[in-house]
């Protein structure tokens, strides 16, 4: 579809109008796929701002393209720019994705990310709720923490019982550890800026939803650290798994990679949040967990399988020792600690928007691999050949 698209109609067949969106951490990862269904799918028109714009470059660079004119990249800090304010004052809504979100930071910058996560989204809101526009926060599904089933006896029969570990937006607790954990800084923060723009719509009527994205995975995540990042950087598990194979090196698992997630094609996950987009009526005043129950793994299957299907796509049999153990203090640092289990419950997104994700783990990690494969794997190769040359 182009700017000539047909007309689009929601969920209850009313036609909707071209949005001019502000879209804040349009440069990251969500924020590219989600320029390019907006791109390739709709008529809206959206103010791109980030500090970066390299993952987004495809959409902006030619001039030829058919939605020109209805993407504008405004590269600003929104920690220390008076444009914001103008910016969202000029859209019919406001997404807002800007964040430290990578583990690694949480416990070695906790001030950043707090200030990042909390201090930074405050205008946001605030310019939002000034100005009666509709704001679209992303949130985290760290927010709920630990599970209630984590705290009961290894061999408790009640860890098994759903109630215990299915992760409900309007009734699960949020468990969080002790303030040393500073791991946790980031889930705190996150939960303030929910409390705070849900008491601005229960106060003063701001018109919100609340994104809990369950472990979103695919091409452009993050980076490859000596390649497109820091060469000591430690980006999210599929970033770090992904070089692992890359380079032929054992993927690392964190003390014994027993925790659990379940993953979630951003395909399958931008769907959910055009829904949104597109239905104001049934999104305003929601909290939405946004993942995949299907695709549940320990972080130890997820590595196994990262290896079965990198085989497969880059035709390199696997090497002899393919995963080994690491401390989280080792990896992480001191403060480090972790979400046993996430999976979310799909009552209210399923009400709401009628939404369900489609993509099997194995056929997001095949699309995804086949990806990271064709970007990196010569990248990779000449960076490893370098050091030998010289
Ligand atoms: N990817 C996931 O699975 C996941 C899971 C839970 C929550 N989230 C949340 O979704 C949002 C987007 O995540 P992502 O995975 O795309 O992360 P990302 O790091 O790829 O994207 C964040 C973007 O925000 C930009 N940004 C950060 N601070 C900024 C500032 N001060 N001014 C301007 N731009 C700034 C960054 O440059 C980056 O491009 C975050 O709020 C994150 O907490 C993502
Ligand atoms: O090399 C590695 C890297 C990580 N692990 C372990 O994998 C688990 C998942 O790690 P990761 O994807 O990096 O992050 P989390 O799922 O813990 O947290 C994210 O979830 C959502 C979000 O809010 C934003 O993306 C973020 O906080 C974990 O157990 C690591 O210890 C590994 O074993 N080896």
């Amino acid at each position: 579809m182009t700017s000539s698209s047909p007309v689009r109609v929601d969920l209850d067949g009313n036609t909707i109008k071209p949005l001019t969106i502000c879209m804040i951490g349009a440069g990251g990862f969500i924020g590219s796929h989600l320029c390019e269904k907006l791109m390739n799918e709709t008529n809206h028109t959206v103010l791109a701002v980030d500090v970066y714009n390299d993952k987004i470059k495809h959409l902006l660079e030619p001039e030829s393209v058919p939605w020109t004119g209805r993407i504008q990249f405004h590269r600003l800090n929104i920690k220390n720019d008076s444009r914001l304010e103008g910016l969202i004052k000029c859209s019919d809504l406001t997404i807002n994705l800007a964040a430290i979100c990578t583990p690694a930071d949480y416990n070695t910058r906790p001030l950043d990310t707090i200030y990042s996560n909390f201090i930074d989204a405050l205008p946001v809101v605030k310019y939002c709720s000034e100005n009666n526009k509709r704001l679209i926060h992303f949130s985290t599904c760290e927010v709920y923490g630990k599970t209630i089933g984590s705290y009961l006896p290894k061999d408790s029969p009640l860890r098994q019982d759903p109630a215990y570990y299915i992760l409900k937006e309007d009734t699960s607790p949020c468990i969080f550890g002790s303030v040393e954990k500073q791991r946790w800084s980031y889930a705190c923060a996150k939960q303030l800026i929910e409390r705070l723009i849900y008491a601005e719509g229960a106060e003063n009527g701001l018109e919100f939803t609340i994104v809990r994205p369950f472990n979103w995975i695919g091409p452009r995540m993050d980076f490859i650290p000596g390649i497109d990042g820091p060469s000591e950087g430690v980006p999210r598990v599929l970033a770090c798994f992904s070089n692992n194979l890359l380079r032929r090196e054992p993927l690392k698992l964190v003390d014994g990679g027993e925790s659990q997630r379940t993953f979630i094609y951003i395909k399958d996950a931008i769907e959910a949040v055009l829904l949104m987009i597109e239905n104001p009526a049934r999104a305003s005043g929601h909290i939405f967990n946004v993942g995949n129950p299907n695709n549940e793994v320990t972080v130890r299957q997820l590595a196994e399988m990262m290896t079965q299907v990198y085989s497969k796509v880059s035709g390199e049999d696997s090497i002899e020792t393919p995963t080994v153990d690491v401390s989280s203090k080792e990896f992480y640092g001191e403060g480090y600690d972790d979400s046993d289990k996430r999976i979310p419950d799909m009552t209210i997104i399923n009400k709401q928007l009628g939404w369900n994700p489609k993509t099997s783990l194995w056929d997001l990690l095949e699309s995804t691999l086949t990806y990271q494969h064709r970007t990196y794997a010569e990248a990779i190769k000449q960076a490893i050949a370098k050091p030998a040359a010289n």
